[in-house]
């Protein structure tokens, strides 16, 4: 084992999200324009091997948290390859992975066999057309699908739906999304939309406080609060009765970042501190260069010294990153 990676501000780094890839299946309106954008060449994507490597020497620093986002991580070939790669490491405790759903229905068994932990699905919307007009398909059975074959293995818990709630738009079902939180085994999380949609067309009215839908929900089914989990994005409230629990993601009303033990590797292997970071050190180059771990290492730690304390969308100074959700790996 290495020394635990460290930021400036004394956080030990625990988690690494991973972008598989920038491509996506869907066209969410608040990630990506409708016509795509443009892609990364296969060649500029890490390798599996790449990957593997780079997470064994995160994980020897104690970085022990794995999720494995994009663009839409399925749309990768044989992404199975690589959970298996990584789910031998004993010093990886959570592998996890988030996804639009849409092909889950036919990968999960291969990814439970492959060590695959836990399964986190978008799912914005539970009207067809409503479906549609928040991702531009026509897909809404298939990311059901796809949770009802999560589901089936019991090796895959928590499952958790991410969903995006934009005001003037999600209002309408939070009640129905609070039903089903309590009719399936999934903890339903409500996400405030943040400004990182490529048609860069964030702004505070846009967003619905996630105290509005806690607010709609309570007067249907009471809640209680069981506070936000240390290191986690969500604070988790369970209905009164019992029957479920829900959580809301609040990075506009209620920032997480006092605690944030993340960082995160894009699809090309840049090496970012924080969601909104202006700034990525590369860690392509220096692997293909021949880099040494004892190298890469002191390429990390020196990023990882310079994390962002914190990152406020409301503060004046705030600056909207030139890349998007997909292209960071959200
Ligand atoms: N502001 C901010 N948002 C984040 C961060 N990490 C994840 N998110 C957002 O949280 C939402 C849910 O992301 P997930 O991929 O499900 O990750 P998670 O919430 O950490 O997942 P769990 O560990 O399973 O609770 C998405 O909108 C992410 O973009 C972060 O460090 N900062
Ligand atoms: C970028 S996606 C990548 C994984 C996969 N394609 C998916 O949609 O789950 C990761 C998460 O970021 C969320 N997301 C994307 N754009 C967002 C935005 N502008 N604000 C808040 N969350 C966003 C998605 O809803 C999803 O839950
Ligand atoms: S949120 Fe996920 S599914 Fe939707 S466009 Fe972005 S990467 Fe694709
Ligand atoms: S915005 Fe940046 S500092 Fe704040 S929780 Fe997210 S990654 Fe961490």
């Amino acid at each position: 084992m290495r020394a635990q990676l460290v930021d400036g501000h004394k956080r030990n780094i625990g988690d690494v999200r991973i972008s598989v890839t920038d491509r996506c299946n869907f066209r969410c309106q608040y990630c990506m324009p409708a016509e795509g954008l443009p892609w990364l060449d296969r060649d500029d994507l890490l390798s599996y091997e790449e990957i593997a490597r780079l997470v064994a020497l995160l994980a020897s620093m104690g970085v022990h948290d794995v999720r494995l986002t994009g663009g839409e991580p399925l749309a990768r070939r044989e992404l199975w390859r690589l959970v298996e790669m990584l789910s031998v490491d004993e010093n990886i405790h959570d592998l996890s992975l988030t996804t639009n759903g849409y092909l889950l229905d036919r990968q999960v068994e291969g990814l439970v066999k492959a060590g695959l932990r836990r399964v986190n699905v978008s799912l914005d919307a539970l009207a067809p057309d409503r479906f549609f007009q928040l991702t531009r398909r026509n897909s809404l059975q298939k990311v059901l699908d796809g949770l009802a074959a999560a589901e089936k293995h019991p090796e895959l818990r928590p499952i958790k739906v991410n969903v995006v709630a934009l005001k003037d738009f999600t209002e309408d079902e939070v009640v129905r999304f609070a039903e089903f939180a309590r009719k399936h085994p999934y903890e339903v999380r409500f996400i405030e939309f943040m400004p990182l949609d490529a048609d860069r067309t964030w702004s505070r009215d846009k967003v619905l406080p996630n105290a509005e839908v806690r607010r709609l929900i309570h007067a249907a089914y009471p809640l209680k609060d069981l506070g936000r989990e240390r290191h986690g994005t969500s604070r988790r409230w369970e209905f009164a009765d019992g029957q479920g629990s829900i959580g809301f993601i609040s990075p506009v009303s209620e920032p997480f970042c006092g605690d944030c033990n993340r960082i995160r590797v894009t699809a090309e292997g840049n090496l970012r501190t924080c969601l909104f970071s202006m700034t990525e050190t590369d860690l392509r180059g220096p692997m293909r260069a021949g880099a040494t771990d004892d190298d890469l290492e002191a390429i990390i730690r020196e990023a990882v010294w310079a994390k962002e304390l914190k990152h406020d969308v409301n503060d004046e100074g705030f600056v909207q990153p030139l890349r998007t959700m997909s292209q960071i790996g959200g």
